[in-house]
């Protein structure tokens, strides 16, 4: 199942540099690996802002629930969570990607 999250971040003006720094390497490591594993497809920086667009390809919900509640910024996010549906003119991805097709097709 595919997600895009948005993610605005908002960290308190009175948080000490050392702790926020010490929070966003922790919430770096934790993106790569899931980057790594294949859940967190994508991500990107939304320009002109503390915030960025991600995609996440998950079994469930519960397992993206529970994902982003361990993000170590969650506590300071803003989260917009997006259910995704293939499209029927995509060549990229869905049902009909070239690949899906031929899944199909049974070649
Ligand atoms: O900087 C951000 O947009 C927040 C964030 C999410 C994963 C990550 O590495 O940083």
């Amino acid at each position: 199942m595919l997600f895009m999250a948005e993610m605005e971040v908002r960290l308190p003006a009175d948080m000490p540099a050392g702790e926020a720094d010490e929070i966003k390497a922790r919430e770096k490591a934790y993106s790569q690996e899931l980057q790594r594993d294949g859940r967190w497809r994508h991500i990107w920086r939304v320009a002109g802002r503390y915030a960025n667009v991600s995609i996440f390809d998950v079994g469930s919900v519960d397992e993206l629930h529970d994902l982003l509640s361990g993000l170590p910024l969650f506590p300071y996010m803003d989260i917009r969570v997006t259910a995704l549906a293939g499209h029927p003119s995509a060549i990229a991805e869905g049902p009909n990607a070239p690949e899906n097709r031929e899944k199909e097709r049974g070649s």
